[in-house]
């Protein structure tokens, strides 16, 4: 039996999309489910989303490491911000993050309650793939977008991993937004980089000197771990085999 694949383009949809059987991709390309996986990708051992500012203070008040920045700002009391080079190994190996931004974290405790919610972007798509694949259970990818509006560079990410889903056979899908995803994707060959230069969050994030991100954010197959949300915290869970479809 195939499982049921579907995308969510904005958490302002989510409820229309949750069932609690299915598993929850959450992606937010620039840059919060990026930086996540660079993380993991350089020892973090375990990142604790926060959504609400005050909570992300109190555990730096409790001696925790805290990346945290709103609107691409970084927060007065955090140790960094949200740009995928700051979880460099120096920082990062062998610690707990705790981890607060715009859009990405507020997905995330947004599908807490699914089956599972594992983290997506270009840098472990292909062990993504994999490893939903593994779970036989029907995936939601959900977008975080930005600020509940629709963004080009998640949607577009949706497409890339719709279409290695659908190549498994594994998968089937009656959702429009995951046919509007591949068509995005197919148009946005056969150069990905220089398509995602019109989304509106480059144009945010060179506003505030932090889009050299771009071209590593779309740069694919970096690590083959997929991070998982066990209670309050990813962890990461590493994939042994990549199927490059
Ligand atoms: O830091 C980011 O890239 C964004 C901030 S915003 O979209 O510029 O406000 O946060 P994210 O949660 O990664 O979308």
């Amino acid at each position: 039996m195939k499982h049921n694949l579907e995308v969510c383009f904005s958490p302002a949809l989510y409820d229309l999309y949750h069932r609690p059987e299915a598993v929850v991709v959450v992606i937010d390309v620039l840059r919060a489910t990026s930086a996540i996986c660079t993380a993991f990708m350089n020892g973090a051992k375990h990142i604790i989303p926060v959504g609400d500012l005050e909570e992300a203070r109190a555990w730096k008040a409790k001696g925790h490491l805290v990346a945290a920045e709103r609107d691409g700002i970084v927060l007065d009391f955090a140790d960094f911000g949200n740009s995928p080079f700051n979880f460099t190994p120096e920082r990062v190996q062998q610690h707990d993050i705790v981890y607060s931004t715009t859009n990405g974290t507020k997905a995330i405790h947004k599908a807490a309650s699914a089956y599972a919610v594992a983290i997506g972007s270009y840098l472990n798509l292909s062990a993504l793939s994999f490893w939903l694949q593994e779970q036989h259970r029907d995936v939601i990818i959900l977008c975080a977008a930005w600020k509940d509006k629709f963004s080009l560079e998640d949607a577009l990410f949706a497409g890339a991993l719709s279409k290695k889903l659908l190549d498994s056979g594994l998968f089937t899908t009656i959702c429009d937004s995951v046919h509007a995803s591949l068509d995005l994707w197919k148009s946005a060959q056969p150069n990905v980089y220089r398509y995602i230069l019109k989304a509106a969050q480059k144009q945010r994030l060179a506003k505030n000197g932090l889009d050299d991100v771009i071209e590593f954010c779309h740069t694919p197959d970096q690590t083959s771990i997929v991070p998982v949300l066990k209670g309050d915290r990813l962890v990461g869970e590493t994939v042994g085999k990549i199927s490059y479809i």
